[in-house]
C-alpha cells in the first residue's frame, strides 16, 4: 500500500456527520464540561476526605469506595450507559450487558482507539493528587454520600479526559500527511508537538479559574459581601486542568494517534 493510497484509506474511514468532527464544536463540548466538572468539584469538597472510604474493608473484597463504584457501574451498565463510546467504566471487567439494544451511531473512532480507557490511571491521580488537594482533613462518617460525590467528579473528568479521541481523530483528519509521518515513525514527541495548541490552553486555564470564582461564590442580597469567599480555591482549580485534565487528554489523544492507521 503506498503513500496516497494510505492517506485516502485513513480519510475516508469512518465518514460521519460534520459537526461531530469539527474542532470548533466539538472544543464547545469541552468548555460545557468544564461547568460538569467545576460544579461536581465543589459538591464532593462540602465533604472532608473522609479516608475510612477509600480503605480495605473485610467483607467488601476492596473498599467501600470500589465496592459503590462496581455496583453503580453495574447499573449503568445495565441501563446503556456504555454504548456510548463517550463513556468508560472505572471497573469495566465484568460488567453485566447493556437491557437496552445498541443505538447503532456511526463508529467514528478508529475501533481499537475507541476502546482506550485510562480511568485506572485517572482514579490513581484522584486518590493520590486531588482528594489531598481538594478536601479538607477530617471524617464526618457520610461514605455513601461521599462516594456518590467521587463518582459524579470522576466520571465528569473522565468524560472529559478520553474526549481526547475525537479530537485527535479531527486533528488527524485535518492534517493526514503531517500525522501520517509522527505516526509510522510512533513518535511520541512529535505527535505531541503537533496536536499542542498553547494558547487553547493558557485560555481554559484562565477560564476555569474565573468560572469556579463565579460557581462557587457564595449568592446573598447584599452586595459584595462575600468577594473572596469561594466553596473551591479558583487557583486549585486551574492547577487541576494544568496539572492533570489537559495533560491526560493530551495523553490519550497521543495514545489514540498511535494506534489510528492499525
Ligand atoms: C484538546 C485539545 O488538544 C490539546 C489539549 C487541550 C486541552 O486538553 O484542553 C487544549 C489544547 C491542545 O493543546 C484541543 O486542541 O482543543
Amino acid at each position: 500500500i503506498d503513500d496516497t493510497s494510505l492517506f485516502k484509506y485513513v480519510s475516508e474511514m469512518g465518514n460521519c456527520s460534520d459537526d461531530m468532527l469539527n474542532l470548533d464544536s466539538l472544543r464547545k463540548s469541552l468548555v460545557r464540561e468544564e461547568d460538569t466538572i467545576i460544579f461536581s468539584l465543589i459538591e464532593r469538597a462540602k465533604y472532608p476526605v473522609n479516608s475510612p472510604l477509600y480503605d480495605e474493608r473485610p467483607g467488601f473484597s476492596g473498599s467501600l469506595f470500589e465496592f459503590f463504584v462496581k455496583e453503580s457501574e453495574a447499573v449503568q451498565a445495565k441501563a446503556g450507559r456504555y454504548l456510548s463510546v463517550k463513556e468508560n467504566a472505572f471497573f469495566p471487567d465484568n460488567l453485566p450487558p447493556s437491557l437496552l439494544p445498541p443505538c447503532g451511531s456511526q463508529q467514528v473512532l478508529n475501533p481499537r482507539g475507541a476502546s482506550i480507557n485510562i480511568n485506572e490511571k485517572i482514579l490513581n491521580m484522584y486518590y493520590k493528587n486531588l482528594l489531598p488537594l481538594i478536601t479538607s482533613d477530617g471524617d464526618d462518617g457520610n461514605y455513601a454520600i461521599t462516594a456518590d460525590r467521587d463518582l459524579d467528579f470522576l466520571q465528569a473528568l473522565s468524560r472529559r479526559i478520553h474526549l481526547g479521541k475525537f479530537v485527535a481523530e479531527i486533528k488527524f483528519r485535518e492534517s493526514p500527511q503531517d500525522y501520517t509521518r509522527a505516526i509510522l515513525a510512533q513518535d511520541k514527541d512529535s505527535l505531541m508537538k503537533l496536536l499542542t495548541f498553547e494558547s487553547v490552553e493558557e485560555m481554559i486555564k484562565k477560564r476555569v479559574e474565573k468560572k469556579a470564582m463565579v460557581f462557587g461564590q457564595d449568592v446573598d442580597l447584599n452586595e459584595n459581601d462575600n468577594v473572596g469567599n469561594y466553596k473551591v480555591n479558583p487557583s486549585v482549580v486551574s492547577r487541576l486542568y494544568g496539572e492533570w485534565v489537559i495533560p491526560l487528554t493530551k495523553f490519550v489523544e497521543v495514545e489514540y494517534l498511535l494506534c489510528r492507521l492499525d
